[in-house]
This record gives structure tokens, C-alpha cells and sequence, in this order.
């Protein structure tokens, strides 16, 4: 597990709108190894979206436009390939899929047809061999009469069935990268696990790189292998999922970890971060977060924090994080736990 395949660098995603220009995107480098599971984490309206969409080139344009940086593809700069390279790449060499499989499908289409169609899209073959590996993929997505669901239409199949669905088209051309925007987040439960232990399944078969968009840290926990924690347009943390969950540097990341609810604890006080992400601006001075976190301090309210590195690959845009201050973190934790 060591080429790296996905490399962004320092990517501006702007929308220009009648209310300003809103920097969805500020900065943000990441990158994916071939193989690698890696979540980007965040709540609503921290620029997790944006910033996989803009990977695609599929963020609306106007009023979006991708202002700076690069994304590089196995060392091809997406942002200099021309569009019917980057047709020729979606869905083929890198696939999507999104929270809600039924806005995906066609309604009016059969499964079979859809997947047949994605199948033909990047390869030459007959229609007959497009069927055959149509069913070959609905097996391993673990769809049950596969045969069956083929002359069926989407609104005949169950939530979580719809999202194997999108699952098995999303695969069906062996892709490098499967980019995966919340796939869980409208299914219950149960069918949720289900639907992660399949991508980690194909993950393990495929060795296919997932990038997986999350609000929720419980998601990345079950199958991440590293976490990138993004607040209002920028990575404020990053580490192995093991190293974030177990020792959070950022206030941010601490607190979406105290929000996730203990499985065993009786009558537990749920945690929410107070506030709400803010809406980006070019002009917002210091720390993003600085408005939710018990931290702060004057120095956060003038300048915002650089991605600090750790050590063991680790980043955190924090103040705190200078050794002096960093036992202020501890010292003020210790003071609101006691
Ligand atoms: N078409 C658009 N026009 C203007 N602003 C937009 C547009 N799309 C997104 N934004 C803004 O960009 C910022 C990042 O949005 P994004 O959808 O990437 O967040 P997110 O973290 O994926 O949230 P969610 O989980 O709700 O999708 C938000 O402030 C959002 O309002």
C-alpha cells in the first residue's frame, strides 16, 4: 500500500454568488494511496462535498470554479485534462456514488439496462457480455436473484438494495478509486454496516481506494484507515483513523468525538458542539473554529493557524498545539472535567 494515486494540492474551490464569493474549498491538499481507505469528515457545510466533486470536475460552474491548486491522477493533472479525458476517467478509472441511490438510478430505466449502459459507456463489448458481468457484479454486491433484479426497476428494491446497486455500476469497470459521498447516511442501521462491510469487502478483493465523505466519525472508525477532518473549507486534523480517534489534537475533532453517543452508557448526557460551522468568506479573520471552541484565545481571534505537522504524519491547525500551549489544552481539560 504505498503509489499514491490521488494527490491534491493546496485546491481553491470557489462560488461566486450575489452575496459574495463563498471559498468552499480553502486550501485543502490530500492525498490516497492505491488501496488506501481514507475519510473526510465533517458537519454539513465544511467543503467535504465540494471538495470531492471538484476531483470530478462536476462542481457547478457557474457559480463554482476551481480558482487554484492541482489533482493529480496516477501523476495526470485532472485540472489540465480535457473534458473527454475526464469523461473517459468517470465512472471508469474513478467512480462516485452519493447518499440517495434513487436520485442516481433512473426511474425509468430497469437495473439491468443501467448497469448494462455503464459497462458499455467504457468498454467494448456486446450487449450479451455487458449483461453477463451486469449479473457478475450484482452477485458480489451481495444482490440476491440477481438474475432476477436485472428486468427491475428501481423503485422495486429496497433502500439499501438501491445503494448495492449503485455499488455494483460504480465497480462494474474495476475502477482505482471509489469516491463515496455519505452512501450510508439514508439507510438505517443495520443495512448502514452492511453496505460498509461490502466496501471494505471490495476494498480488500479490488484493492480499490475508497474516499469516503462522512459526517459521521462512527462510519470512519468501522473502516477508514486514515482520517481527514475538514472544518469551514480546510483540513483542520489528519492521522491514521487509529491515532485521531485514540489522541484528537484539534477542539474540533474532540468534539466530534464527544458527540458520538457510548453504546453502553445508561442515561448519557448527549454532546453537541455548540454553534454551527460558519459560512465561508474571503474575509473571515483568524481561526475558523474559533466561535465553537473553549479554547480559544486572543492570538485565535486575529490569526488563523497554519496545518501544523506532528510527528508520525500527523497535522492539526491549532495554536495549541505550540509545546507551551499545549499544556494549556490539558490544563483547561482538566479544569472542566474536575
Ligand atoms: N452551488 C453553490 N452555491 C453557493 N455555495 C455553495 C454551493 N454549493 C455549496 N456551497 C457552499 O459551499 C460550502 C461547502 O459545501 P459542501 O456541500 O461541500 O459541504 P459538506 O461538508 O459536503 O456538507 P453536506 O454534508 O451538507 O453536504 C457551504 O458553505 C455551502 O453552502
Amino acid at each position: 500500500m504505498s503509489e499514491e494515486i490521488l494527490s491534491i494540492n493546496n485546491l481553491h474551490t470557489h462560488f461566486f454568488t450575489d452575496h459574495g464569493v463563498v471559498p468552499a474549498v480553502d486550501g485543502v491538499s490530500l492525498h490516497v494511496k492505491k488501496g488506501e481507505i481514507v475519510g473526510i469528515v465533517g458537519e454539513s457545510g465544511c467543503g467535504k462535498s465540494v471538495t470531492s466533486l471538484s476531483i470530478m470536475q462536476l462542481v457547478p460552474t457557474p457559480p463554482g470554479k476551481i480558482v487554484d491548486g492541482s489533482i493529480h491522477f496516477k501523476g495526470e493533472n485532472l485540472l489540465e485534462a480535457s473534458k473527454r479525458r475526464i469523461k473517459d476517467i468517470r465512472g471508469n478509472e474513478i467512480s462516485m456514488i452519493f447518499q440517495e441511490p434513487m436520485t442516481s438510478l433512473d426511474p425509468l430505466f430497469t437495473i439491468g439496462n443501467q448497469i448494462r449502459e455503464a459497462i458499455r459507456i467504457h468498454q467494448k463489448v456486446t450487449k450479451k457480455q455487458a449483461s453477463e458481468r451486469a449479473i457478475e457484479m450484482l452477485k458480489l454486491v451481495g444482490i440476491p436473484r440477481a438474475e432476477e433484479v436485472m428486468n427491475e426497476y428501481p423503485h422495486q428494491l429496497s433502500g439499501g438494495m438501491r445503494q448495492r446497486v449503485m455499488i455494483a455500476i460504480a465497480m462494474a469497470c474495476d475502477p482505482e478509486i471509489l469516491i463515496a459521498d455519505e452512501p450510508t447516511t439514508a439507510l438505517d442501521v443495520t443495512i448502514q454496516a452492511q453496505i460498509l462491510d461490502l466496501m471494505k469487502k471490495l476494498n480488500k478483493e479490488k484493492d480499490t481506494a475508497i474516499l469516503l465523505i462522512t459526517h459521521d466519525l462512527g462510519v470512519v472508525a468501522e473502516i477508514c484507515d486514515r482520517v481527514i477532518v475538514m472544518y469551514a473549507g480546510q483540513v483542520v486534523e489528519e492521522g491514521t483513523t487509529r491515532e485521531i480517534l485514540k489522541d484528537p489534537t484539534h477542539p474540533y475533532t474532540k468534539g466530534l468525538i464527544r458527540s458520538i453517543p457510548k453504546l453502553h452508557e445508561k442515561n448519557q448526557q448527549l454532546y453537541s458542539i455548540p454553534g454551527t460551522v460558519p459560512k465561508p468568506s474571503l474575509n473571515m479573520t483568524g481561526c475558523r473554529f474559533k466561535d465553537r471552541c473553549e479554547f480559544a484565545h486572543d492570538r485565535c481571534f486575529s490569526e488563523n493557524p497554519e496545518l501544523f505537522s506532528l510527528e508520525n504524519n500527523r497535522y492539526s491547525r491549532c495554536f495549541l498545539l505550540d509545546a507551551s500551549e499545549r499544556k494549556v489544552v490539558s490544563d483547561a481539560e482538566s479544569n472542566i472535567r474536575s
